[in-house]
């Protein structure tokens, strides 16, 4: 099996409806997230997916997020903007565009601070 990861990161605002205190107030992250994608076979130049169209895949869907009221859009509307359902959120629009028969997306972190992260893992691998 052969992973590989790439870091990237977006700015926005959000507010958690229903979480005691704080936190459901207005207010912003810089999200730092890490992207993990898992295969088992190589292509011709001995890459799993070349970090660079991985990057851009990611650049592309963080342009869905980066500078959002994070509650604003569809997908949040009945789930909280938390890094869990970001990191899901993530995970599913970089999965539709990265998997394939013998890579996958494994995992998107969403890092809220330096110290605190969450991670999706998706359900079927
Ligand atoms: N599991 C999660 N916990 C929390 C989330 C989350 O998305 N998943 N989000 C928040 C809020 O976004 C909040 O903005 C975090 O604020 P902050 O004050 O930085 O949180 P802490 O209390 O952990 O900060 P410390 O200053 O380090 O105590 C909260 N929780
Ligand atoms: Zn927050």
């Amino acid at each position: 099996m052969y992973e590989v990861k790439i870091v990237s990161d977006f700015a926005a605002a959000h507010n958690l409806r229903n979480f005691r205190g704080r936190c459901e107030n207005l207010h912003g992250h810089n999200w730092k997230v890490e992207v993990v994608v898992r295969g088992d076979r190589l292509d011709d130049a001995g890459v799993l997916l070349d970090f660079g169209e991985l990057k851009q895949a990611t650049r592309d869907v963080l342009q869905l997020v980066d500078h959002q009221y994070l509650n604003d859009l569809p997908y949040f509307k009945e789930r909280n903007p938390s890094s869990e359902y970001i990191a899901r959120f993530l995970f599913e629009n970089l999965s539709a565009r990265v998997n394939g028969d013998h890579r996958w997306v494994h995992s998107v972190s969403a890092w809220e601070s330096k110290d605190s992260c969450a991670t999706y893992y998706g359900e079927s691998r």
